[in-house]
């Protein structure tokens, strides 16, 4: 932790920490060299935004519109990252976004962030628009836990189906992604036609050629409860931005709330998800869940180092997830490049807490913060 001093590198080798803890996380560096790596619109596919961008380009600047007050001779020597998260025990409060087609970025897409994720302790949550199926994915996962993301299907049986086999399939929670009743704009995507490309498919949809379905009518609140009893798993709303829609959501049997703006992806100009955080954590701070333990709030959109997810904590998150820094890590990687990606923003994480004297995600508390009013604009 402390060495000064540096034994020279060998050849080739890649650069360490000085604990010999994984090595310096350039997120930067590894969107680049996953740019080269992919096709052109697959690559926009994966980084684009909806609109003119807006909204994708300011969130990693709010998180960073806040500054750290460190508390100092607090006795604090160690920073404990293990946590629960709807009672999933996980080694790391940095969890993996869902994100759709990972096929696209490695032969073993989701089987390989699943492995990663296993592996770094951290909470996985597949997407329903997946390239291997709600029950590959599980497997893959090898008994570590699990989420899983349901999108509301053209047929509404077919979305209870997914729902039933989540639960069947040993995922710990079902996430309703509720910002979505449409695809936003992507320009990007729009420009270049963008498609899953030939040999992939989209493993959770039933086989081509069956009857056309009704569509059903769009998601409600009531939803939430009908779901949870569908699957018998706890359920998680994602694509929450306002204090009003979090309360009903609890009130409507969810047992937590995702603060997201999808990535910038859905509706541009849209508040960014660091700037809804505290009027979410206010709205459905102390309400019981469903099973009597409090609700609890987390959070997406552009957190790329430790001390973003160290401002989300403070913030009131009880876990922060990420999206593209494991599309980044996957298409350069990987299980490995996930699993590097994933260690690295929680080594930066202990890091930063310990230099703050912040002993455990919980004692990571808004006295950490202060508005960084003063910065030029
Ligand atoms: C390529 C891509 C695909 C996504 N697909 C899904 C999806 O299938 N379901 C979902 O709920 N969110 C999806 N999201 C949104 C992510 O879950 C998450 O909210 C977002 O990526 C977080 O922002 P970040 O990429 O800045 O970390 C997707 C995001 C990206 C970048
Ligand atoms: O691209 C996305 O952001 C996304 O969530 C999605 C939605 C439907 C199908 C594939 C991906």
């Amino acid at each position: 932790m402390t060495g000064l001093t540096q034994r020279r590198r060998e050849p080739g080798e890649q650069p360490r920490s000085t604990d010999g803890g994984p090595a310096h996380l350039d997120l930067d560096d590894l969107e680049t060299r996953a740019r080269s790596a992919l096709p052109a619109e697959v690559f926009d596919y994966y980084a684009g935004g909806a609109d003119a961008e807006v909204t994708l380009g300011e969130a990693p600047q709010a998180w960073r519109s806040w500054r750290l007050r460190p508390r100092v001779l607090r006795g604090v020597d160690h920073a404990d990252l293990t946590t629960t998260l709807l009672g999933t025990p996980a080694a790391t409060p940095v969890g993996v976004a869902p994100w759709a087609y990972q096929g696209m970025a490695h032969p073993d897409g989701e089987l390989a962030t699943a492995r990663a994720a296993a592996g770094a302790g951290a909470l996985l949550t597949v997407s329903t628009s997946a390239t291997h199926t709600v029950e590959e994915v599980a497997s893959a996962s090898a008994g570590a836990p699990a989420w899983f993301q349901l999108y509301r299907q053209h047929s509404p049986v077919h979305t209870d189906d997914l729902a039933r086999r989540a639960g069947a399939a040993g995922y710990r929670a079902l996430v309703l992604t509720v910002d979505l009743p449409v695809l936003g704009r992507r320009r990007r995507d729009l420009r270049n036609d963008f498609a899953l490309p030939a040999g992939l498919r989209m493993a959770n949809q039933p086989a081509p050629g069956g009857a056309p379905a009704e569509p059903g009518p769009p998601w409600t609140a009531a939803d939430i409860g009908r779901f949870a009893d569908l699957s018998g798993l706890p359920v998680v709303v994602k694509g929450v931005l306002r204090g009003d829609d979090a309360l009903a959501c609890v009130r409507a049997g969810a047992s937590a709330v995702w603060v997201s703006t999808h990535g910038g992806r859905q509706v541009d100009l849209v508040v960014p998800s660091a700037h809804a955080l505290p009027e979410v954590v206010d709205a459905v701070l102390g309400e019981p869940g469903p099973d009597g333990a409090d609700v609890e709030v987390y959070v997406d959109g552009g957190v790329r180092s430790g001390t973003d997810a160290l401002v989300a904590l403070a913030l009131g998150a009880r876990a922060v997830f990420v999206g593209r820094p494991t599309v980044w890590g996957l298409a350069t990687g990987g299980a490995a490049g996930v699993r590097a990606v994933l260690d690295g923003l929680s080594a930066e994480l202990a890091h930063a807490m310990l230099l703050c004297g912040v002993a455990s995600p919980a004692d990571a508390g808004p006295d950490l913060l202060v508005r960084s009013g003063w910065l030029p604009r």
